[in-house]
């Protein structure tokens, strides 16, 4: 089956106004690309506003790093889904591993967050469920068990139904920010593994689920990984705060297409 590429910009606690215009600026830039490619970006809740003034063709989507899992509430410092919602995220990042492992979402915190994006407002907005292994995993052998475990865990009240409106990330928690990235081998074998149990659990609709590659993506791996057959695109960090480089990065995922 043939999947839209889908490429995710994770801006993290980076980026400006500035490059809000000069990113956005640079992608439209390129229509045949955002017709090809579905393009999210995830910039900092407080430049959603600014992106959505930049995007009002609709044709880069923008996306939520994170939310909180009550609709409202003494909460202070966090953002509600009705809140990013109305800010024109379409897409929530959940469970980054930097959430994980410094901010206590547990995979019990990620699933109450998945079914709380799903279950908002008829299901307008898609779940980015970010899973992967720390070094130490993958050393002891153990990187399919724990993708596993954060897999049942987090999609545990998920439907087929509900699956369209899922995507699943895979951050080997050793390659993100580091500059190590997995190869596109050890990363396509952990995607065929992804699938696999999707369609264990799901059948048919796991066929539709945008399977990405986050970590270390830069414009000279991305063509490898995204050649392989079960990486659907990517989800990038610190290459999507340089214009050129993640054009590049988008581009490499556009050749899926030919
Ligand atoms: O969300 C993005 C990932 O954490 C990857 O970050 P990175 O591309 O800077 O390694």
């Amino acid at each position: 089956m043939q999947r839209q590429p889908l490429v995710i910009a994770n801006w993290k606690m980076n980026g400006s106004r500035q490059l809000t215009s000069q990113l956005a600026q640079a992608l439209r830039a390129d229509t045949g690309l955002l017709n090809d490619v579905t393009v999210v970006v995830c910039p900092p809740a407080v430049l959603l506003p600014a992106w959505q003034q930049e995007v009002f063709y609709d044709d880069v989507h923008l996306g939520a790093q994170d939310t909180n899992e009550n609709s409202a509430g003494a909460h202070t410092g966090e953002h509600s889904l009705p809140l990013v919602s109305e800010a024109g995220a379409e897409y929530v990042l959940v469970g980054h591993s930097e959430r994980r492992q410094a901010y206590g979402d547990s995979d019990q915190r990620v699933q109450a967050k998945v079914d709380s994006i799903l279950a908002f407002a008829g299901q307008k907005l898609k779940v980015v469920l970010c899973v992967g292994e720390q070094e130490h995993e993958r050393d002891s052998g153990d990187t399919v068990k724990v993708i596993e475990r954060q897999l049942a865990t987090a999609l545990a009240n998920v439907s087929a139904g509900q699956l369209a409106h899922v995507v699943v990330a895979y951050e080997p928690v050793w390659a993100i920010g580091t500059g190590k990235t997995a190869s596109p081998e050890q990363a396509q074998d952990v995607h065929a593994f992804i699938r696999n149990w999707l369609q264990q659990q799901y059948d048919a609709a796991a066929e539709t689920v945008p399977l990405l590659y986050g970590g270390s993506v830069k414009a000279d791996n991305a063509p490898a990984l995204f050649a392989e057959s079960d990486i659907d695109g990517g989800l990038i960090g610190g290459a999507s705060l340089e214009p050129e480089a993640f054009l590049a990065i988008c581009r490499a995922a556009q050749a899926r297409r030919s």
